[in-house]
Order: C-alpha cells, then structure tokens, then sequence
C-alpha cells in the first residue's frame, strides 16, 4: 500500500525534463542569454548576472516551468571547444543557434568581408550534418538586435539561414525558426523559450523527455 501511493505520488509530482543546448560562435552571446533566461524565469526576477568571461568549461541550469523542467546547457563557443558540442547532441531536446548581428558582415554569403558569416554557417552545417541531430527542432537566434550595427532578421535568413537549409548538407526534416533577440535587454527572449517549449512537446514522440 505504502509503495503504491508513493508511486501514485510521484506520478502526480513529477514533470517532463526537456534538455536545449546553446551553441554558436564564441562570443556570440550564448551566456548571456542563459542567464536572462534564468533571470526571466526565476519566481524572485533577480537582476540578470550580464558580465560573462568566455566559457570554457560549461554552465547548467534546470528552469521550473507550469509543464516542464528546461534544462539548459550553456557551452563555449571557442574553436577548440566546439569539438565537445557532439556529446550533448544525442540527449538534447532542441538546438539553440546564436550568431552575433553585428559580426557577419552584411549577412550576405556573396560578399563576406569579414569572415565569420562563413565561420558560422559551416559550423551551422556541421552541427546539422552530425546524424544524432536529426531532427531535432532548431532555433537560431539572430541577437544583439540592440546595436545599431546589427544585421537584421530578415537578411540572416536570406544571406545565411536560407543557403544552408537549401544546401545539400542539411536535408533532414526538422522544426525550425529565427528569431531576433537581444540576449543583453532580454527582448524577444521570452518569445524564444515559448517557441521551444512547443516544438520540443511537439517532437516528444521522437525525442521523449525525461520524468524527473
Ligand atoms: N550589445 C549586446 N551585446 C551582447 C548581447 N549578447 C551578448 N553580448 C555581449 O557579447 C559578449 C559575449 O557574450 P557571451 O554571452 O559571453 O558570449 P558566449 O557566446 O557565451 O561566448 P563563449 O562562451 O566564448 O562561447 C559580452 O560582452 C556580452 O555582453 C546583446 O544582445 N547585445
Ligand atoms: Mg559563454
């Protein structure tokens, strides 16, 4: 009797656990938006802790919501430490793809001056190429829409997001979407988290979350 209502209990307590990973280039603001996230969602709305140093090991945190557990895992960016991302691709729920506006030239492949547009959408390619993402919903976030130097939404799907869909690297079917934020202010972050919420749920019969 005891084990039964025990097991009643935690049925009726539990929630389902959805993992996201943050990748994206160093720099490109992945801390940043962790800790908005968790400033956002946290019952008490404590300041957001905004002063980041590069990462290089990797930040976790679980985010209680009315229907979920979101557990974030923040990881750097830096060249050498992209070669981690894979470990956490066959336990992640959705991929979250952050590109700093302000660091791709004009958003056009055509004519990449600086460098890093390229940058991105290789290893955009990549993390959509490895056969443990397939599927798997993917947001891509278009932040620092607060600097006036920033290239807009519009032109990132066009420039970049639309290439590597079309390209032959990237052919599996998934959930996706870009959305402009500013991980620094904190707008659209919101918007960003309701999406995965629905898309994760929405995929759950492929990737079942964990009951925590
Ligand atoms: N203006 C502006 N600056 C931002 C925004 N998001 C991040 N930054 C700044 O960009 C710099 C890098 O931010 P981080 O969040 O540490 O970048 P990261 O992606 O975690 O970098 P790695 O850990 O090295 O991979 C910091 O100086 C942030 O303050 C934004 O939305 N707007
Ligand atoms: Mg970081």
């Amino acid at each position: 009797m005891y084990h039964l209502a025990k097991g009643l209990y935690r049925l009726a307590t539990s929630k389902e656990e959805y993992s996201v990973i943050l990748l994206g280039l160093d720099n490109a603001g992945k801390t940043t938006f962790h800790e908005q996230v968790k400033a956002l969602f946290h019952p008490d709305r404590p300041e957001p802790k905004l002063k980041t140093v590069p990462t290089v090991g990797q930040n976790v945190s679980t985010i209680t919501l009315p229907d979920m557990y979101l557990k974030l895992w923040d990881v750097g960016g830096q060249l050498s430490l992209r070669k981690l991302w894979q470990s956490y691709y066959a336990s992640c729920h959705a991929i979250v793809f952050i590109i700093d506006s302000t660091d791709i030239g004009d958003g056009n492949l055509e004519h990449d001056s600086s460098g890093r547009l390229d940058e991105c959408r290789l290893v955009l390619e990549d993390v959509l190429q490895n056969s443990e993402t397939e599927g798997v919903p993917l947001l891509i976030l278009a932040n620092k829409q607060d600097r006036e130097d920033c290239v807009e939404v519009v032109r990132i799907k066009e420039g970049l997001v639309k290439r590597v869909f079309e390209g032959d690297k990237a052919s599996s079917i998934r959930d996706s979407r870009v959305l402009p934020v500013s991980a620094l202010t904190g707008t659209g972050v919101t918007e960003a988290v309701d999406w995965l919420r629905s898309r994760m749920k929405w995929n759950k019969e492929s990737r079942p979350p964990v009951m925590r």
